[in-house]
């Protein structure tokens, strides 16, 4: 699903009333009316106390056809119109008439805290204050009704974006947003949603859709797009009857280091369970045996080094190969990394002490092959692109280092995001549970096993991460959130394969029917 940018929106918007011939107040009409019908749906004529707040441009429209479709369906709504600016916009204005014409309650308008209802917590707030054209902070008046919103515990439902978030940076002031329980997002989802810094402010989202032209939705390219089932069920590679293992690659790990030789062992066994036709390990001495006991599909060759890695040489053509679980940054293993870089040839998926000894010797940076991929977490990242001051200034920074060195880079957390170049992707699979050890070895044998198999590297990337999010969301439904590890992960890699082919379940009403037919 792409997410489009705030001047996307608008134009899409513009192009909308001009292609399909109605006005922007219709538009409005569609938008306000998709929110009645979400919540008509859940609430079925229920009288519970509706709240609903309004600004006075386009969001606040919206809230104000919401209110009178509530009205006209019987509902139990008060209104508020929160008098933040004397500029109201023209659909806001024409709005603002039709339901002092449909209801002698008018709104209230709201200009001081002074002037705020009483709220309990079993009423039902909605949220129509600002929507993406919030462009300064609220005045203080404001962020004290947001903060009586919250105080109030009241279920929140926000119209398009909680108000007080903006589409393209991050909120200063946390308390002048709203908290929202809900958000009903036209259109496209906003990528506030999945950033770490901003993410908190809606528990749940939905988009609606309000039939902005498909020609733009299919035209349009988003520099940012959101990964599900259906994003990668395109790059998903059928077998042929006739094939052999020869045909899915030969991937090589090198990592691993005295007390972490288990990093390996995860990796090769996630690169084997993607579907790599044949995997190897490469290790210093010490994890020879443990490695030919535990998995007995994957080959080893050993380092010179007993406790590390210390020159890399092997003799076959691996088809990728993958460095750096558990590999350490001594200054032995730094001076084989420089050595491996300057002679390899093959793609790279690099992670852990390998992106370590990246950020320690940039200069090395030049040897990486174009599309290598980078997995870091967290910590691994700053070190490699420095400090950032929040989630935007982090994802401009990747951006600048993905074009610079050409390189695909993971940016590992709760919404994984993967970069190349411009284009963002922000993965839908996961959770919690994951945050465990070993979970990024896992990660980076299902992209080596892909590439492998001959995935291009930005469709391994992104159906890998997609995968093992996926694995982890199987998984955590056996072992629960603080039990899972990161070898179920690998073992739920085939359901989550499987996964990819399911039909969504038939509903139960219509189960009986067939069942009476
Ligand atoms: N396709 C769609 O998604 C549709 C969306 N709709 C809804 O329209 C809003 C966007 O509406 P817009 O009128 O552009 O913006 P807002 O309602 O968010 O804000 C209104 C104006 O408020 C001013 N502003 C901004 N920040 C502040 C502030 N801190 N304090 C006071 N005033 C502020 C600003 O105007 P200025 O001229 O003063 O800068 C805003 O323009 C979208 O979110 C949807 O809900 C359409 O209804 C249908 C299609
Ligand atoms: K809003």
């Amino acid at each position: 699903m792409k997410v489009f940018s705030k001047e996307q929106i608008y134009e899409g918007d513009r192009l909308t009333t001009e292609r399909q011939n109605i006005s922007s107040t219709d538009l409005m009409e569609r938008a306000g009316t998709q929110i009645f019908n979400w919540m008509h749906l859940r609430m079925q004529g229920a009288q519970v106390p509706i709240h609903v707040f309004c600004g006075i441009g386009n969001n606040g429209g919206d809230g104000l056809v919401l209110s009178r479709q509530l009205i006209i369906h019987g509902y139990n709504v008060k209104t508020y119109i929160v008098n933040y600016s004397e500029t109201r916009s023209k659909d806001f204005l024409i709005n603002y008439d039709r339901i002092k014409n449909t209801t002698k309650d008018w709104p209230t308008v709201l200009t001081s805290s002074n002037d705020f209802p009483l709220i309990n917590q079993d009423d039902i707030i909605v949220d129509a204050v600002f929507g993406i054209g919030l462009n300064r902070p609220p005045a203080d008046w404001v962020k004290d009704l947001f903060l009586k919103f919250r105080a109030s515990k009241s279920f929140t439902l926000s119209i398009d974006i909680p108000s007080g978030l903006y589409t393209d940076k991050v909120v200063n002031d946390t308390e002048a947003v709203v908290y929202a329980n809900y958000t009903l997002s036209f259109q496209s989802p906003k990528l506030v949603f999945f950033l770490p810094n901003t993410a908190k402010y809606t528990v749940q989202w939905e988009v609606l859709d309000i039939g902005i032209d498909r020609d733009y939705l299919i035209q349009t390219e988003a520099a940012v797009e959101l990964i599900s089932k259906y994003e990668v069920l395109p790059f998903y590679q059928p077998r042929d009857k006739f094939s052999h293992k020869g045909h899915f690659g030969h991937v090589l790990m090198i990592g691993g280091s005295f007390g972490k030789i288990g990093a390996v062992h995860l990796a090769s066994r996630s690169a084997l369970i993607a579907g790599a036709g044949m995997v190897t390990a490469y290790l210093p001495t010490c994890g020879y045996t443990s490695l030919q006991s535990a998995l007995p599909e994957v080959m080893v060759v050993c380092d010179k080094g007993e406790k590390q890695i210390e020159s890399i040489t092997y003799d076959f053509d691996a088809t990728v190969v993958g460095i750096g679980v558990g590999i350490g940054t001594s200054e032995e293993t730094m001076k084989a990394f420089e050595a491996f870089l300057k002679t390899n040839k093959r793609p790279l998926v690099i992670d852990a002490d390998a992106i370590n000894l990246l950020a320690q010797n940039k200069a090395l940076l030049k040897y990486l092959p174009v599309q290598t991929v980078l997995t870091p977490h967290p910590k691994e990242l700053e070190r490699l692109i420095g400090e950032w001051h929040d989630d935007f200034d982090k994802l401009n920074k990747v951006v600048e280092f993905s074009k610079a060195h050409k390189v695909i880079i993971v940016i590992k957390g709760a919404h994984t995001i993967t970069i190349n170049g411009n284009k963002k992707y922000v993965n839908t699979t996961g959770n919690p549970g994951m945050a465990t050890a070993g979970s990024g070895d896992v990660l980076t044998g299902i992209i080596s096993g892909l590439i492998a198999q001959g995935y291009e590297p930005l469709a391994a990337t992104l159906f890998g991460v997609y995968l093992h999010g996926k694995s982890g969301d199987i998984a955590v439904e056996s072992y629960g959130y603080q039990s899972l590890i990161a070898g179920h992960i690998i073992d739920s890699l085939g359901e989550a394969y499987i996964d990819l082919f399911k039909q969504p379940e038939e509903s139960s009403e219509s189960a009986e029917n067939d069942e009476n037919n």
